[in-house]
């Protein structure tokens, strides 16, 4: 199996808290890969760690066969990211950030435009991409991040909660042409509460839980007889604290 992402002993604390207890990932190339996991479970500590954002305590990290923080120019040519939180260039507008990013990349700027002038339409923002990037609402924000994550042709695209807050048709425009960036050949791993979409998505899993993976592989391995959320429960445990206390929750006389 060829891998476009493997960590070994991968590890990060913070103070006395351990994020990240040395794991193991493993993405297929040409996967479309879901690492999922319940709140505080490590994954967005651990894309920032393989996207070069945050530097490990421990282990090693390679992008098609790169060492992340060894041959940081070669790893960041080869990737495109969607962090968690965008921070994008406010002032901007659409159209600009595209082409700033482009010509940051180093791609000529009538390249840069004829590829910007495409994700704009695939994106559905060519009415918008004259407005100020500061005056775009959450899903258009993630659109035009996703474009520029794609601006040069990345071969591994690492997305931190994509879908978050993207109504369902940008949602749909999101998932064609992550569809098409994986269909080419490339590898898309994105950080997911959602287990449906997962299932609909992936045909690769990471599950976290408490900084450790508790299962990785093929969806099909991975959920098995069941569907990915009972999967996904069984393997985290589904913590049964919802029957105790709020005792007072739903009692209010009007
Ligand atoms: N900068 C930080 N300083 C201190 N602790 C942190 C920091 N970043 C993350 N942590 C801790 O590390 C653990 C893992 O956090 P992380 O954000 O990676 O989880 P996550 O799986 O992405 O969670 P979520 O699904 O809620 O976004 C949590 O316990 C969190 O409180």
């Amino acid at each position: 199996m060829t891998e476009a992402v493997r960590t070994r002993g991968l590890f990060k604390r913070f103070g006395q808290q351990v994020a990240v207890s040395g794991i193991d990932l493993v993405v297929p190339r040409g996967s479309f890969t879901g690492l999922v996991g319940p709140n505080g479970a490590g994954k967005t500590t651990t894309l920032s760690m393989i996207t070069g954002l945050l530097r490990p305590d421990g282990g090693l990290i390679e992008i098609d066969g790169h060492n992340v923080w060894a041959d940081p120019v070669s790893v960041k040519s080869r990737i495109g990211v969607l962090p968690e939180g965008l921070r994008l260039f406010e002032r901007l507008s659409g159209r600009e950030l595209l082409l700033y990013n482009g010509q940051l990349r180093g791609i000529p700027l009538d390249e840069v435009g004829r590829r910007a002038d495409e994700l704009l339409r695939v994106m559905d923002l060519v009415d918008a991409q004259d407005k100020l990037v500061v005056d775009y609402s959450t899903g258009m924000r993630k659109k035009i991040g996703l474009a520029a994550a794609l601006l040069h042709n990345p071969s591994v695209l690492f997305l931190d909660e994509p879908f978050e807050g993207v109504d369902p048709v940008s949602a749909n425009t999101l998932t064609e042409v992550l569809r098409r960036f994986t269909a080419s050949g490339s590898t898309v791993v994105f950080s997911s509460h959602v287990m449906d979409l997962v299932e609909r998505l992936c045909d690769w899993v990471s599950v976290m839980d408490r900084g450790r993976i508790v299962a990785q592989g093929p969806l099909d391995d991975v959920r098995g007889e069941r569907t990915l959320n009972e999967a996904f429960l069984d393997l985290v445990g589904a913590r049964g604290n919802g029957d105790e206390g709020l005792s007072w929750l739903g009692s209010a006389t009007a």
